[in-house]
C-alpha cells in the first residue's frame, strides 16, 4: 500500500502526551535504574528487552519482558527481540488519526508514549580491533527500527537515545508528558543518531570492500566507493579563523586524535589553535624517537628529536625562537616535569601530548591560559584523509611511506658517516611536515631553519638558509620535492650545507647533480617526493 496522501481535517491535535507506557532497550545502560525508578515513581508502567529487564528488575523495580507482549521468545542469539508487530504498531499509531486509535484497539496492542533506545556499540567494536564476525554481532537492527519508528511518529512518541536526556525528560514525564516541542526536538536527534550508526556501518564496509580489491593491505587499498560523514556537534567555539566567522568542533565517532583529546587546562580551544594542533600531531608523530614539534600557522618552525622530551623541546625551540612565540606544541610522548620547565618561560599557545606527568601539571599549573590537551589512548593518525572542495570533497591515502635510507641513491660526493646519514633520514622525515616547497635544513637531529609556503623552491632555500644564519654551515638540507634548478640547491650550496637528500626525477637532474659535485656536496635521490599541500 502507498504512503496516503494525508487530510490535514482528519487530525486531532496532540501537543502533550501523557507517559502511561515506556519501551526501554538499552545497550548502554548508564543511568538505567535511576530512569526506571523515576518512571515507576511517575506511574509509567515499563516494558523492556532482555539484559535491560533483568537490569531493572535487579533493582526492585516491575518491569514487563517484551517477549511477553509479542508472545515470542528473544530468538536467533538476539537477532530478533522487538521486530514484532506488538512493538511496532505501539510506536507508529497516530493517535491523532481516529482510524488508528480503531485499528490498535482491534489488534489488542497498546501504544507506547515514551522509547528510550540506545544501540548496540559498534563503532566502539570496529575501535577495539575486532574481527568481521565479531564487528558484524554489533549491527543493531531491532534498535535502530524502533528509534526510527517512534522518531516519525513524535507527533505521538517521545523517542530518548541519549542517557543525558534522561533527566529532561523525566522532569517532563513528572510534570504531565513530553510536550511536541521536545518530542520534535528528540526525533531530531533520533535521526542523526541512526544516520551516523548507518554512516559508520556503510564506512566500515567501504573500507573492506577496498581492501578486498587490494588483496587485503589496507595501506595501499584504493578508495572506498562511498564515504558517508556522519557527525554531531561537540562544542560551539569562539569563532572560526577571524572573529566574525561562527564555527564548531565535530569530533567523528570512534576518533582518536585532537577532536577527542581532553583539556587539562588553559583558555577554551580556538578554531586555530585546532588546526594548529593537528599539524603539530602530524609533524611529532612521524619520529620513532622522543620529537618535539612547534607549530605557528600550520607549519613547523622547529622540529627535534633528543633522548627525552625536554632535550628534544629544547632543541625544537632554539630552530627559530622569534617565530616560537606564541606557537603550539606536540610531544611524542607524555610532557615531563623538565620538559614543563623547558617550555613554561615561552609563551605557547597550545602543548598537546599522550600524557602530562604530575610534575609537569603542577609547572604549567601557573600558566592559567595555556591550553593543555591529552590525547586519548590509541592515537593514531586516520587512514583516510578528506578536504572539502566547493561542491565536494577530496579524499587520499595519508603520507606514511619512508624510504629506507639504505634504498637511496648517491649521486654527488662521498657517502654520508652515520650521524650525517641519521641527520639526513630526520631531515627527510621532518620535511613532510612542512608546506609548499619545503626545504628543511637540520644538525643533530633537529631543525636549524626551514623554509616553506613559498610558490618556488628558490626562496624556501633563501628563507630556511636566512632563518638558519650561522647554523646553515656544515647542516645538512632535505627538499620534499624535487630541484626543478640548480639555483636553490645553489643557495643551500653557498650557505654551508654540506649534505642534501631530495627526490629527483627533474628533467634538469643532470644540471642539479652536477652543481653538487662541482662542489664536493653530498647528495642522495629517494625516488619518492613528500609533497604537503
Ligand atoms: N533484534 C532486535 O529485535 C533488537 N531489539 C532491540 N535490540 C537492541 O538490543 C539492545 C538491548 O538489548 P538487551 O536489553 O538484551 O541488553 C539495544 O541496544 C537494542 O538496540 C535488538 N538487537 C539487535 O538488532
Amino acid at each position: 500500500m502507498a504512503a496516503p496522501t494525508p487530510n490535514a481535517a482528519d487530525y486531532r491535535h496532540r501537543d502533550t502526551v501523557p507517559v502511561r507506557r515506556a519501551l526501554i532497550s538499552v545497550s548502554d545502560k548508564t543511568g538505567l535504574v535511576e530512569l526506571a525508578a523515576a518512571l515507576v515513581e511517575a506511574g509509567v508502567e515499563l516494558v523492556s528487552t532482555g539484559s535491560t529487564a533483568a537490569t531493572i528488575a535487579a533493582a526492585g523495580h516491575p518491569v514487563t519482558e517484551v517477549s511477553e507482549i509479542t508472545g515470542f521468545p528473544e530468538s536467533l542469539d538476539g537477532r530478533v527481540k522487538t521486530l514484532h508487530p506488538a512493538v511496532h504498531a505501539g510506536l507508529l499509531a497516530d493517535l491523532r488519526l481516529e482510524r488508528h486509535e480503531h485499528q490498535l484497539a482491534e489488534l489488542g496492542f497498546a501504544p507506547f508514549e515514551l522509547v528510550v533506545v540506545n544501540l548496540y556499540p559498534f563503532v566502539e567494536t570496529v575501535a577495539s580491533g575486532a574481527l568481521p564476525l565479531a564487528v558484524v554481532e554489533q549491527i543493531d537492527i531491532g534498535g535502530p527500527a524502533m528509534v526510527r519508528a517512534s522518531a516519525k511518529n513524535h507527533p505521538n512518541v517521545a523517542i530518548v537515545v541519549d542517557p543525558a536526556d534522561y533527566g529532561t525528560v523525566t522532569d517532563a514525564v513528572r510534570a504531565g508528558g513530553a510536550d511536541l516541542a521536545l518530542r520534535t526536538r528528540l526525533a531530531a536527534k533520533a535521526f542523526a543518531h541512526t544516520a551516523a550508526y548507518d554512516a559508520a556501518v556503510a564506512s566500515y564496509l567501504a573500507e573492506r570492500v577496498a581492501e578486498q580489491d587490494a588483496d587485503g593491505a589496507s595501506e595501499t587499498a584504493g578508495l572506498p566507493a562511498s564515504i558517508r560523514i556522519a557527525v554531531d556537534k561537540a562544542a560551539d567555539l569562539r569563532y572560526g579563523e577571524n572573529s566574525h566567522q561562527a564555527a564548531a568542533l565535530y569530533p567523528a565517532a570512534g576518533g582518536t586524535g585532537i577532536a577527542q583529546a581532553t583539556q587539562l587546562g588553559g583558555k577554551e580551544m580556538s578554531y586555530n589553535n585546532f588546526v594548529d594542533a593537528d599539524a603539530a600531531l602530524r609533524a611529532a608523530f612521524d619520529h620513532d624517537e622522543p620529537a618535539v614539534a612547534i607549530i605557528k600557522h600550520a607549519n613547523p618552525c622547529g622540529i627535534a628529536v633528543g633522548a627525552t622530551i625536554a632535550e628534544a623541546h629544547a632543541a625544537a625551540h632554539a630552530c627559530d625562537p622569534v617565530s616560537a612565540f606564541g606557537g603550539v606544541i606536540a610531544a611524542n610522548r607524555p610532557i615531563t616535569r623538565e620538559a614543563a620547565e623547558s617550555i613554561a618561560p615561552i609563551f605557547t599557545e597550545v602543548i598537546v601530548a599522550p600524557g602530562f606527568d604530575e610534575g609537569a601539571l603542577e609547572v604549567l599549573a601557573a600558566k592559567k591560559n595555556l591550553r593543555l590537551l591529552q590525547l586519548p589512548e590509541g592515537y593514531a593518525p586516520e587512514v583516510l584523509e578528506l578536504r572539502q572542495l566547493s561542491g565536494g570533497f577530496l579524499a587520499q591515502r595519508p603520507d606514511r611511506h619512508f624510504a629506507d635510507p639504505a634504498t637511496w641513491q648517491l649521486v654527488s660526493g662521498e657517502a654520508a658517516n652515520e650521524a650525517t646519514l641519521a641527520d639526513l633520514a630526520f631531515a627527510w622525515r621532518a620535511c613532510r611536515a612542512v608546506k609548499s616547497n619545503a626545504i628543511l635544513l637540520a644538525h643533530g637531529g633537529a631543525s636549524v631553519g626551514v623554509g616553506m609556503g613559498q610558490v618556488n623552491r628558490v626562496d624556501s632555500c633563501h628563507l630556511a638558509v636566512t632563518r638558519a644564519g650561522e647554523r646553515a654551515a656544515g647542516s645538512v638540507a632535505a627538499s620534499d620535492a624535487f630541484f626543478p634548478f640548480a639555483d636553490g640547491l645553489q643557495v643551500l650550496i653557498n650557505a654551508g650545507v654540506r649534505a642534501v637528500v631530495q627526490p629527483g626525477g627533474s628533467v634538469r637532474d643532470e644540471e642539479v647533480i652536477a652543481a653538487a659535485q662541482a662542489a664536493g656536496v653530498t647528495m642522495y635521490l629517494t625516488g619518492e617526493r613528500h609533497f604537503f599541500h
